[in-house]
């Protein structure tokens, strides 16, 4: 009885205690300030860390988040954020949102005071992150400026070489990935000089990167696509690589072909794929080589620099090894057409002055000294007339990897057709295939033919559509092979025609110069 008696006093009293600790901490939550509540926190825990770390195996390093600047956070702080948000926030109990400036999306990270755990290489590591008050009892105008945060790592102290060597640059690496992830990504072009002086911006003016193409629309053979596809992705991953050859971590592509191919769109399916920045340099609108240097320096690495029209761009093929006569007549009109490209170009940027960029300038552009800075990023031409280009410009080494774009195959139509109409097979796809072999149509316009012309799908129609338009480009290619053959008739007949005419000729002085040797004869 005596020892029910004394359990029921110790159950109330202990009731008592929990009331009163339950009281003293609504009080607490309620009355006191949110930074005393945060102060008296952080004084418990230091003092208790202090006392426990004289018996503990365990180490800690602290990670401020200003360190010397008060305005901006350091790197090894917003890395390790970004690394805690994306990895822990499974695990954490207590997250917080936060925009990153230029991210696309809202990124959670770990909120103050919290513990989380990490493993890396079967080493386990705490991380906390913890706010604390400065004792400053200045007024400061900026808001938040005597709360200072960091985030502290623990770990045991056998794995401090693993840490500190390995694990930090670890979080280093992978954090920088993370921010690249997911950051939004850009299209930059480069900005007119504007009387000496550029925009405050700097040489580069950009523009949110959004555009839908991948490799998945690219019409063309699935093997050549693959190829392509695995020779980028090894070399966004050939760091060391390079590291090894001594070679900068970058490479050069020559994408050239017909109007219509699919170059651009390439481009975009490149970027997209390995999700670099654009810098599409409009070199017309280049000074001379020193700012084609400057413009270089003010890339960013993962990013790709494209140079579209390399032949219009500028007069590159001055140097050029020289043509034989007839090679110059072919090339005639075709010259006469890129130089009215060039001038529409030219006309274009409001530009009555040729840019200076030479072809040197460019070769040391794309693989000079400063071709180094900053790594991981692609040099891309392209070109409708690759013979016209200086093989200097697009030897391996410089453009190491040549892909041509041509007409449409029968390959390249089925991925149209199952990206425009949802259709893997047609009894018209027999006739389609014979006709891409016989007359040469290039993808933008079977894409053309193939686009709906309603709202409704209807894809007989469309289908129907492009047999239509192949048969005509078939006439059509007919009716000019007739008429060539009719123009290679008629020249011949007129140069028997004139042969025979000199023939004539030399025969008639012949027969004057007989008659007056007659007539001079004594
Ligand atoms: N191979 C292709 N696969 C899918 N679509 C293509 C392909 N080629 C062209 N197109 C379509 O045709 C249009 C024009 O293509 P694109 O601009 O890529 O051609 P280009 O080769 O860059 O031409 P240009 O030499 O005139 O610059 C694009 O809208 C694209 O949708
Ligand atoms: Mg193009």
């Amino acid at each position: 009885m005596m020892m029910m008696m004394s359990t029921n006093d110790m159950l109330m009293q202990l009731g008592s205690l929990l009331a009163t600790i339950m009281f003293i901490k609504a009080m607490y939550e309620q009355y006191l300030p949110h930074h005393w509540r945060d102060s008296i926190r952080s004084f418990l825990y230091r003092y208790t860390e202090r006392f426990v770390r004289i018996f503990s195996p365990y180490l800690d390093i602290t990670f401020e988040e200003y360190t010397g600047d008060r305005f901006t956070p350091s790197e090894a702080y917003i890395t390790i954020e970004t690394y805690l948000g994306e990895k822990t926030s499974k695990k954490a109990r207590g997250l917080k949102g936060n925009f990153i400036k230029g991210g696309k999306a809202l990124v959670l990270g770990l909120a103050d005071n919290e513990e989380v755990t990490d493993e890396y290489q079967g080493v386990k590591v705490w991380w906390t992150s913890r706010k604390s008050y400065s004792k400053s009892q200045t007024i400061s105008w900026f808001p938040g400026t005597d709360e200072k945060r960091n985030y502290q790592l623990s770990f045991h102290g056998r794995y401090r070489e693993f840490i500190t060597k390995t694990y930090l640059n670890y979080i280093l690496e992978e954090g920088k990935a993370i921010t690249i992830r997911n950051r939004q990504r850009k299209l930059f072009t480069n900005v007119k000089e504007q009387s000496g002086s550029y925009s405050r911006g700097g040489l580069w003016s950009h523009v949110e990167f959004k555009h839908p193409a991948t490799f998945d629309h690219l019409g063309m053979e699935e093997s050549k696509k693959n190829t392509i596809k695995n020779d980028l992705v090894r070399f966004s991953k050939a760091k060391d690589y390079y590291a090894k050859i001594g070679k900068p971590w970058k490479r050069g592509y020559l994408l050239y072909g017909p109007p219509g191919t699919g170059k651009s769109t390439m481009i975009v399916a490149i970027a997209n794929l390995l999700e670099y920045d654009i810098y599409d340099l409009e070199l017309t609108a280049v000074k001379d080589n020193t700012q084609l240097r400057r413009l270089l320096i003010e890339t960013s690495s993962k990013s790709m620099i494209v140079i579209e029209d390399i032949d219009c761009s500028l007069d590159l093929t001055g140097q050029r090894s020289s043509t034989t006569k007839n090679d110059k007549d072919k090339d005639t009109k075709e010259d006469e057409d890129d130089k009215e490209k060039v001038k529409k170009k030219l006309k274009e940027e409001g530009e009555n002055k040729k840019s200076e960029v030479t072809l040197s300038g460019l070769l040391n552009f794309i693989d000079g000294i400063w071709s180094a800075v900053g790594e991981e990023r692609l040099i891309i031409f392209t070109t409708n007339h690759i013979e016209k280009l200086d093989p200097a410009l697009i030897r391996t080494g410089r453009m190491d990897v040549h892909i041509e774009l041509s007409h449409c195959c029968f390959e390249a139509f089925k991925v149209l057709a199952n990206n425009y109409l949802d259709v893997t097979s047609h009894p018209l796809f027999e006739k389609i295939e014979r006709l891409l072999e016989e007359t040469k149509m290039n993808p933008s316009d079977v894409a053309e033919n193939l686009m709906p012309k309603s709202l409704e799908i209807v894809v007989d129609t469309c289908l129907e559509n492009l047999v239509k338009a192949l048969e005509k480009s078939k006439m059509d290619d007919q009716l000019k092979k007739d008429e060539e053959e009719k123009r290679e008739k008629e020249k011949a007949k007129n140069e028997v025609k004139e042969e025979i005419k000199v023939e004539e000729q030399v025969l008639a002085n012949g027969e004057i110069k007989h008659e007056e040797d007659t007539k001079n004869k004594p």
